[in-house]
């Protein structure tokens, strides 16, 4: 059963570079428990927003709150506590060449612990179990398929524990039924274990399958233009933009329309 505490609260965020705002003032919570995914076109900031709770990019200001403590205010070993919670797997954040997918996994265990290196090989065995690569421990990420290196990061995403996992763009290059094997992996992962996913993807069988909730950033908007389950956006028909998407319509001319009248800055 989906729990209703609070696992991430954003409050009055502005991000963005050299302290220029791509966002502004974006409030939400992310629910623990829930797969949370966040839409939006190219150059809204879905990727900005990423960077800025998982602590690779400092706000501008606002509050990025894990777990009720304030990420962007702590440093030193508070923050390392809070990141701890956070497990990551970026399209940037490839695993590493070099090594077989068991040492990809074991690096964040021997970076942020002091266990002795069987334990981190036994906890580095379960995670390949829960993500079905047990067979594919000594494997170098060369010789994995495109889904496998996909669920090698996931599994070093969960060596530590988190309670929150981000995903950006899981589904990128994979054809449609890995992506849905992946959807699946990551809806077991949410029930059984009660992980919070955070994932930024444009995959409209994926949104659908997976999400508890979703939030639509919009360029113009510099934040949030819709927000609710699938089922809701699918229905919202306010916003041309929004309903397209959800839709698969082609219905551009009221697209650009819409976002005409938006960059007009009228309602
Ligand atoms: N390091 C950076 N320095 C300055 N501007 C940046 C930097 N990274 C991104 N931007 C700008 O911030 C804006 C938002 O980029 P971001 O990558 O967050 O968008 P996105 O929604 O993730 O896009 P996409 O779906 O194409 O990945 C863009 O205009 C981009 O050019």
């Amino acid at each position: 059963m989906k729990q209703t505490q609070t696992a991430i609260k954003i409050k009055n965020l502005f991000a963005g570079y050299n302290n220029t705002a791509i966002i502004e003032n974006l409030n939400f919570e992310v629910l623990k428990g829930e797969v949370f995914v966040i839409i939006g076109g190219s150059g809204c900031g879905k990727s900005t927003l990423l960077k800025n709770m998982i602590g690779l990019l400092p706000p501008i200001s606002g509050k990025i709150i894990i777990l009720g403590e304030n990420l962007s205010d702590a440093s030193g070993q508070d923050r390392n506590r809070i990141l701890q919670n956070i497990g990551v797997a970026f399209q940037s954040g490839a695993l590493f060449g070099s090594m077989t997918v068991m040492e990809n996994i074991t690096l964040p265990l021997k970076e942020f612990t002091r266990l002795p290196g069987s334990v981190m090989e036994d906890i580095a065995w379960l995670k390949l179990k829960l993500v079905g690569l047990e067979n594919s421990a000594f494997l170098m990420p060369g010789e994995l398929s495109g889904g496998m290196k996909k669920r090698a990061a996931l599994a070093r995403a969960m060596a530590l524990d988190p309670s929150i996992i981000f995903l950006d763009e899981p589904s990128a290059g994979l054809d449609p039924i890995t992506s849905a094997e992946l959807d699946h992996l990551v809806m077991d992962l949410a029930s059984s274990l009660g992980i919070t996913f955070v994932i930024v993807t444009h995959e409209l069988a994926s949104i659908e399958a997976i999400s508890d909730r979703i939030i639509m950033l919009e360029k113009t908007a510099k934040g949030i233009i819709a927000t609710g389950t699938p089922e809701q956006l699918k229905n919202y028909h306010t916003n041309p933009y929004v309903h397209n998407f959800f839709n698969r319509t082609t219905d551009l001319k009221k697209t650009v329309d819409f976002n005409r009248t938006n960059d007009k800055g009228e309602q």
